[in-house]
């Protein structure tokens, strides 16, 4: 059986060697700081990212990532975006040729305003044939407890999609596969800013209705600025379009929803990054998203209004106000 690698020790990197280790492959896990590979070792559980759930036997944890992907035929990257490419740089050089790298981060890159699986072929150009996504409705917690969940695997090669589809699928944990890359990725990065405005909503008190009227127009700015970007528009009524922005936008184990709340509630963004110890992609992503909006030229009001309460100083009132008052307009848009 082929081994596998999974870059990242945080929740996600964990739930899914876990999954690996599950359907009976030798998974490796490489953490960055020695002490947490030490400890999944030793404790057989990640206290600080994955509490409660056991990490079997025959995981294996290391901070030295030549010996973590050495003889892995698979290597997985859960490493939260601003890492990607700092670890995409690192593997370069000792990374075989016909392995497979499986991106599972959900961000865009500021500035370079790039999806994940760009920075990762800009910095190996020979691994283009050889990268695929994992994406969808997929928190952590509850894979790490083999609750029925079922995600995506993309990739422009569709053989790829369908080895790396066989890799993770089990009567837990349902894989579909995907061609279209960068709908997939947009749509796991973006539904990061719509579920922050959700959860300031819910900071703010507002109700049932308030929350399926953003969930509804996001999806909307998702679709809007993915179809530019050379998506496909049906990949956003799907798992990672629509799937992943329900799930983000209710579930109590959302990063991203739970700051959201925090800051309706009046706590200031740096507080609250440093209180949640994980990965908010959405606040940075939130950024990108204001540039991609720019290079476009597509109006994404939900996220404009996320953007500058996070990062203008708006108050949340505020922009409820101006999202609320904006011109009247019709609801629908040729994007599906
Ligand atoms: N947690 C989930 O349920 C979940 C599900 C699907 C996708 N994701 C995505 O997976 C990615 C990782 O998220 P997570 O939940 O595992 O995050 P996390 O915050 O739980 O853990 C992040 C891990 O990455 C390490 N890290 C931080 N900066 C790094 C860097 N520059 N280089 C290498 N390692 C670094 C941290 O030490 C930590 O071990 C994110 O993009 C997230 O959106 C998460
Ligand atoms: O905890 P979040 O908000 O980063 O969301 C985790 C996953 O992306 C949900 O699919």
């Amino acid at each position: 059986m082929n081994k596998v690698a999974v870059l990242g020790s945080g929740s996600w990197g964990t739930a899914l060697a876990i999954t690996l280790a599950k359907k009976g492959y030798d998974t490796n896990i490489w953490a960055r700081r020695s002490s947490l590979a030490q400890e999944l070792n030793e404790n057989k559980e990640n206290k600080q990212y994955l509490p409660g759930v056991v990490i079997p036997n025959n995981i294996y944890s290391s901070a030295d990532l030549e010996k973590v992907i050495h003889k892995a035929k698979y290597i997985v990257m859960s490493i939260p975006t601003h890492g990607i490419r700092e670890v995409a740089l690192q593997l370069k050089n000792i990374i075989k040729p016909d392995s497979i790298l499986i991106n599972t981060s959900k961000g865009i890159e500021p500035g370079t305003l790039m999806l994940q699986h760009e920075v990762i072929e800009e910095e190996i150009p020979e691994m283009y044939e050889r990268i695929a996504l994992l994406s969808g409705p997929s928190h952590a917690e509850e894979v790490g407890k083999e609750l029925p969940t079922a995600v995506v695997v993309a990739s422009r090669i569709s053989e790829v999609a369908t080895e790396i589809q066989d890799l993770f699928i089990s009567p837990k944990f349902r894989v579909y596969t995907n061609l279209d890359v960068i709908g997939v990725e947009v749509g796991g990065a973006l539904k990061n800013v719509i579920a922050l405005a959700t959860g300031i909503a819910d900071g703010l008190g507002f109700g049932d209705n308030t929350k399926a009227a953003i969930i509804t127009r996001g999806l909307t700015e998702i679709a809007r600025i993915g179809k530019k970007m050379g998506a496909n528009d049906l990949t956003f009524a799907g798992l990672t379009g629509i799937g992943d922005l329900v799930v983000t936008c209710n579930s109590m184990h959302s990063r991203n929803r739970r700051a959201g709340i925090a800051i309706g509630q009046g706590k200031k963004l740096d507080t609250i990054l440093a209180e949640m110890g994980m990965v908010v992609e959405g606040v940075r992503t939130c950024k990108a998203t204001m540039e991609l909006s720019k290079k476009y030229d597509v109006e994404l009001p939900i996220s404009k209004e996320v953007y500058n309460v996070l990062f203008e100083g708006v108050t949340p009132e505020k922009a409820v106000v101006n999202l609320m008052t904006r011109l009247k307009t019709h609801e629908v848009e040729s994007v599906f």
